[in-house]
């Protein structure tokens, strides 16, 4: 059965301590969207969302810095309480570096890929990580329509970490819903990022034990 991580990216901010105790019970993790305004289109929110999530949920906080050169924000992001921080290989020349300061805090490190990006381009870094998130969409939205060509990147993933013996989490991340979820966790996705399918509907809680139902 797939863990579930809830977006917050589409709960209601100004109802966000209620949003977030309406999965708490269900879900494994939550998904705290960083976007700088350069990286991606959109500008979202920083470290203290993650210093004040903390203080409010139990759930593991899952950092998805979408900002160029994440180096420079690792450590404040792990300070204030992130429990993974996943870094993407197209938004810094240093990503071994940026992992390497990720897992000197003792927060998980997580390398992530966009659609466009092949899985070739991690391979020597997969020793080294706890996650890897696959992007099911282009990065700076939610809401968008599930890319189902992705569906073979996380297969490869899968293949390299069976045969290496690699014991990673396979995040996915975009257009997932009770559909979608079940062709990625059959080709070995073991988390699944969700936002407009769990706040978007009246009772969140229900559509994350669906996500489960749908990958059992
Ligand atoms: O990183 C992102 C978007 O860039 C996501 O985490 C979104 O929050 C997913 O939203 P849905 O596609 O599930 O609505
Ligand atoms: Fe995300």
């Amino acid at each position: 059965m797939i863990k579930v991580s809830p977006s917050i990216l589409s709960a209601d901010y100004l109802n966000l301590q209620d949003d977030i105790a309406k999965v708490e019970k269900d879900a494994e993790l939550l998904h705290i969207d960083v976007m700088d305004g350069s990286f991606v289109p959109a500008i979202s929110y920083g470290p203290n969302w993650v210093k004040q999530i903390k203080k409010i949920s139990n759930l593991e906080l899952d950092v998805h810095l979408m900002v160029v050169n994440p180096e420079r924000f690792v450590d404040e992001f792990a300070d204030k309480g992130a429990d993974i921080i996943g870094v993407h290989v197209e938004a810094t020349p240093h990503i071994h570096r940026a992992l390497q300061m990720i897992k000197n805090k003792g927060v998980k490190a997580e390398v992530v890929i966009n659609p466009g990006t092949p899985v070739e381009s991690i391979k020597p870094l997969l020793y080294m990580v706890d996650q890897v998130l696959v992007m099911t969409v282009n990065p700076g939205f939610g809401g968008q329509k599930f890319l189902p060509e992705t569906v073979k990147k996380i297969k490869q993933l899968d293949d390299i970490k069976k045969a290496e013996g690699y014991d990673f989490d396979i995040e996915i991340d975009g257009g997932v819903n009770n559909e979608t979820v079940k062709k990625a966790a059959d080709a070995g996705a073991t988390v699944a990022v969700a936002g407009s399918y769990v706040f978007g509907a009246d009772d969140p809680a229900s559509r994350v034990k669906a996500l489960k139902d749908a990958t059992k």
